[in-house]
């Protein structure tokens, strides 16, 4: 018999299943993006990469999973949501549709929107008003409290004028509240405005503004003993993270009038964490604390006025913790709501801390998502709970709600109805007895719908800039060059930080200027909490140091294990320090816990911020998609994974760029066929090869030209 050549190796596969786990190996040792794709495999790395960390796994089993089973995955995972959901502003509900291929050029006209007809419009009629002319041009008219105006020059600068969103608000919901023939009738509202056109304030300001009338006109609060938490007004966020910064955007704006604004998802001084901190402990502590802030006089003479939270957290104050154990039910609609906490064995309700019966407004900042069917049971039966407690139970319909199997009535074609006017023609329209306001920068159509069927008098207001890209905000798209695609975010990230460094090094005036050059901060958006981590760990080991931001299981792992730095901390934004937008800083000193850490601060001057000992990327989910004020700092948003859709690829980018911030740039990777319109550099690969021709050094993590560090060198002696 002749013998065999001596690397050929026989190996005797006996199962399909067999033959399928090695052909599916040996695609993963491949460098193919043929055959990796043929078995869903994501391009993660190439052969010759090594594997990014000791903690990342040799073979994801979820990798070697054909296409075909990818859909099923999908559902899944889905199910698994429930646990996130508090936390996680999905976008994967009926809300939204997604596309198969995006135009992230046609925002505005994409099908999954539904724009108003005008600036002010109802559900129930075409449009009412088109004219940008008549709104007001100041803070001062209609007339703020002096407080309010004065505070609003404060943060803003003394020149500072309304956006349109805020103009509109200033005038269809403040003018609104100020109309003696309309005080006992309550409103419904909804502020639609591009990503970072100034909704917070847009709706803080009518509120805050009523909501002191009210108490200065001493109208008479219902102080429940049993309930420490009577607030007058509720803000809804669906996340924690931007709970605590619309309350303080809201305290902000308090320092001449003085409410108590809390946070529910706060983890005061002296409270370690909001999981075991009740209202009652919660109340006390703000107590001492706003008496100290504000001057007040003392704990009961001043009941918390505003509450901001989460539609799950301030559900648990208003039922008490784990009021959704089983018999639990939402509203009486009969559902039973599953979160997702694992195991409820030896789990009693709470006892129930928070008064409705005082709540005179609600705001539900991004609607959209709080009213999408992951989060709008919860939503919905905490507006139903209001107002039982104020004496006019609604109806809530059962859940799943579904608005495309209800049938509309026609639209009215006659006069624009106004605020005050009752849609009496609809049988579902629900009248809530408190006002109600609801922000968003995307209207979903589905959403649209919801709202035409049950709030059909509710008043749009819509800024010309809805559904498109903030003005300065330039995109790029740059293809995978193949291989490890983290390489080429990491190539990409330091290509930002040299030409930041370039452009320092040629400002003229750079010993005069006060500001430190500080190289740009950027934001990266993955799908998936896996990704977040395993490219956090990849830049890590590449000496680029970044803050990793995930949800559920994953960011429970990390807290516990060793690695746990910078990832998600109960109670507190403190961990995305230098990323966030310092609050109300544009004219005060900025104080010791607002200013960016001593650490981001270079202390030599000609010294550039240095990304390998201080974060500058911060990678995350849609988690932090929406809402967040993200600092100018961030210049670049780098979108990592295809975003599902319109809505959520509008968020992303929408973290910078805000209030015509300048030189915000979104970095789409690897989306096919898509030609890098903006590169300026020339050749291959990700943009790098024009202006890396002149790269040579690498100072503070990015690399910089000869010439530049020349320059830098000289001016430091
Ligand atoms: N009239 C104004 N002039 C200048 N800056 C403003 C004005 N109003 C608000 N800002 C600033 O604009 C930034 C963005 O505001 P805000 O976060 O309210 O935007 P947004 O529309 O709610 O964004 P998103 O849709 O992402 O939630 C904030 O830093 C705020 O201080």
């Amino acid at each position: 018999m002749a013998s065999l050549p001596s690397r050929l190796r026989i190996v005797c596969l006996q199962s399909p299943a067999e033959l399928q786990a090695a052909t599916c190996i040996r695609a993963l040792h491949s460098t193919s993006v043929q055959q990796r794709a043929r078995f869903g495999l994501k391009d993660t790395g190439s052969a010759s990469q090594p594997p990014v960390s000791g903690r990342r796994k040799l073979v994801d089993l979820k990798e070697l999973e054909p296409r075909s089973r990818t859909g099923r995955l999908e559902v899944a995972r889905e199910r698994q949501r429930p646990s996130e959901r508090e936390d996680e502003p999905s976008t994967s509900g009926p809300f939204y549709k997604p596309k198969e291929q995006l135009d992230y050029n046609s925002t505005s006209t994409s099908p999954e929107f539904e724009t108003p007809p005008s600036l002010v419009s109802t559900g129930s009629s075409m449009g009412i008003t088109n004219s940008l002319r008549d709104l007001p041009k100041s803070f001062s008219s209609p007339p703020l409290l002096p407080g309010l105006t004065e505070s609003i020059h404060d943060i803003l600068g003394e020149g500072a004028k309304p956006t349109p969103i805020q103009a509109l608000s200033l005038k269809w919901v403040l003018d609104y509240c100020k109309d003696e023939e309309r005080a006992f009738e309550h409103g419904q509202w909804l502020l639609a405005s591009e990503t970072g056109s100034g909704k917070s304030f847009a709706y803080l300001l009518p509120l805050l503004q009523a909501v002191k009338e009210a108490e200065l006109r001493g109208e008479p609060l219902n102080v429940d003993p049993d309930r420490p938490l009577n607030p007058r007004a509720i803000i809804l966020a669906p996340t924690h993270e931007l709970s605590r910064q619309i309350s303080s955007f809201a305290k902000s704006l308090l320092h001449k009038v003085k409410l108590r604004v809390v946070c529910a998802s706060q983890n005061n001084s002296d409270l370690k964490s909001t999981r075991n901190v009740s209202s009652r402990d919660m109340a006390a502590d703000l107590d001492s604390r706003i008496e100290f802030d504000s001057g007040k006089e003392g704990p009961q003479s001043h009941p918390v006025d505003i509450l901001v939270g989460t539609p799950m957290k301030i559900m648990d104050m208003v039922r008490g913790r784990w009021w959704d154990l089983k018999g639990g039910e939402l509203g009486g609609t009969g559902r039973e709501l599953d979160r997702g906490n694992g195991p409820r064995r030896n789990k009693t309700v709470g006892k129930p801390e928070l008064g409705l019966a005082n709540v005179e407004w609600v705001i539900i900042d991004e609607a959209d998502v709080l009213l999408d069917p992951d989060f709008q049971e919860v939503t919905r039966a905490l507006l139903a709970d209001i107002s039982e407690a104020r004496g006019h139970p609604v109806q809530l319909d059962p859940f799943p709600f579904s608005a495309a199997s209800v049938a509309l009535p026609a639209k009215a074609e006659t006069s624009p109805k106004l605020p005050g006017v009752k849609a009496k023609s609809n049988p579902n329209a629900i009248e809530y007895p408190f006002n109600l306001l609801l922000t968003s920068a995307t209207i979903p159509s589905s959403m649209s719908r919801y709202l035409d069927l049950y709030h059909p008098r509710l008043l749009r207001l819509a800024s010309p800039r809805l559904h498109k890209l903030p003005e300065t905000l330039k995109m790029e798209y740059v293809k995978w060059t193949g291989g490890n695609r983290f390489v080429d975010v990491e190539r990409r990230a330091r290509e930002v930080w040299a030409v930041d460094a370039i452009e320092a090094g040629s400002r003229r005036d750079i010993k005069n200027t006060e500001k430190k050059p500080e190289l740009s901060k950027i934001l990266i958006f993955c799908n998936k909490s896996s990704k977040v981590q395993e490219l956090s760990d990849y830049l890590e080991e590449k000496g680029i140091k970044n803050v990793a931001v995930t949800s559920g299981k994953e960011a429970k792992r990390r807290r516990n294990d060793d690695s746990g730095a910078g990832v998600r901390t109960r109670g507190s934004n403190k961990y995305l320090e230098g990323f966030l937008r310092p609050i109300g800083s544009r004219r005060r000193t900025p104080s010791a816990e607002q200013s960016p850490s001593p650490s981001t601060t270079p202390s030599n001057p000609y010294m550039l911020s240095d990304p390998s000992t201080n974060p500058h990327v911060l990678i995350t989910t849609s988690l932090l998609s929406r809402g967040l004020d993200f600092d100018p700092s961030i210049k670049h948003v780098f979108i990592v994974d295809e975003p599902r859709n319109m809505v959520d690829f509008l968020h992303r980018a929408g973290r910078s760029g805000r209030m015509g911030g300048l030189g915000g740039k979104v970095v789409v990777f690897g989306r096919s066929g898509v030609v890098d319109r903006d590169r300026r550099g020339g050749g291959k690969g990700s943009g790098f090869e024009g202006k890396g021709a002149l790269l040579g050094k690498s100072l503070g993590g990015a690399i910089v030209s000869k010439k530049v560090l020349s320059r830098f060198s000289s001016e430091r002696k």
